[in-house]
């Protein structure tokens, strides 16, 4: 039998946890954790995420503030504004929505961001931390950390000897993915468009984590009978219901589930995680703020 992987109902507890941490630390600190979004254009998938996220903000008891510019914000103003959050007190996790106007240098701006307050885990400082295990003090990017989560009570063990082969090499996704795992005792494999054979080596998998950004690319003949299923992608296609665009994720799902022990849906899995980590993440650096020893997630 397959499990279906219910992100919707981890996240959920994820979150309500947060919002207990959150209120706990109010009552004995009096600090409000407080995440301040800056948007720049109007990215569709940006804007998504962006309305998901205010609303698990309210739930969670945070303070929230967005910033909205204009698609021809300059670099050096939102390098200003990046500096301003990082200066105020009441600001414990800074996210600038990727993916930025052409004529900003995304590098320049993630790095410019306190990296007590990145609480997408872009910054040199927490990939570094990430990379050599110091996770007590790390952030860990959203989605990776969402994606463990799953991993870790679809599978209810350690992944000692486990294969985990992570498909696609992002610095957003793939690569602090393959990370996770690795502290994770799993065996890891990184593919990519280069990758030989990529069917047979996704057949090797127990754990497989999709992350390439293109629709229903992996196939159920991919997938390893009873291995774990992890479909990061969200594309958006036409010719949903009524005229509307469907989600669809990195794997075929109707074909991959037949084979698979676990799989996660699109939507539904992943992506409700992401948001999930991101107000743990806020609350764990209000937490590092007072001075206070941080729950974890
Ligand atoms: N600095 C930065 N950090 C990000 O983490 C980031 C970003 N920029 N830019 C945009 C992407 C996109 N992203 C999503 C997160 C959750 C859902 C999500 O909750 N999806 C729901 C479905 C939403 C729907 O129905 O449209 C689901 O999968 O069930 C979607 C998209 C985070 N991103």
């Amino acid at each position: 039998m397959t499990t279906v992987i219910d992100g919707k109902a981890v996240a959920a507890d994820v979150v309500a946890k947060v919002r207990v941490a959150a209120e706990q630390l109010i009552a004995k600190t009096g600090v409000v954790p407080g995440i301040a979004v800056v948007i720049v254009g109007h990215d569709p998938a940006s804007q998504v995420y962006v309305a998901s996220k205010g609303k698990k903000a309210k739930e969670c008891g945070f303070h929230s503030i967005e910033h909205a510019l204009s698609s021809d914000t300059s670099e050096s103003d939102l390098v200003a504004l990046v500096e301003k959050l990082n200066a105020d007190p009441a600001i414990h996790g800074i996210l600038v929505q990727l993916p930025l106007p052409n004529h900003i240098d995304a590098g320049k701006i993630i790095q410019t961001i306190a990296a007590d307050k990145d609480v997408d885990g872009f910054h040199f400082t927490n990939v570094g931390k990430l990379g050599t295990g110091e996770l007590d003090t790390a952030f860990v990017p959203c989605t990776p950390a969402g994606s463990m989560l799953l991993i870790e009570r679809a599978l209810g063990r350690d992944l000692s000897g486990l294969n985990a082969v992570v498909v696609g090499r992002s610095n957003i996704v793939g690569k602090p993915m393959a990370n996770l795992l690795l502290n994770a005792n799993a065996t890891v494999t990184v593919a990519h468009s280069r990758t030989k054979d990529l069917p047979a080596l996704c057949r090797s998998a127990d754990i497989l984590v999709a992350a390439v950004g293109r629709p229903e690319m992996i196939k159920g003949d991919w997938v390893k009978p009873g291995a774990t299923v992890i479909d990061v992608g969200i594309n958006r296609l036409d010719g949903g219901a009524n005229g509307k665009s469907k989600l669809v994720g990195d794997v075929d799902y109707a074909s991959a589930a037949e084979q698979a022990g676990a799989i996660t849906p699109v939507p539904g899995g992943v992506g409700p995680m992401t948001i999930a980590l991101l107000m743990a993440n806020t609350v764990v650096s209000a937490f590092r703020a007072a001075g206070q020893a941080a729950p974890r997630f």
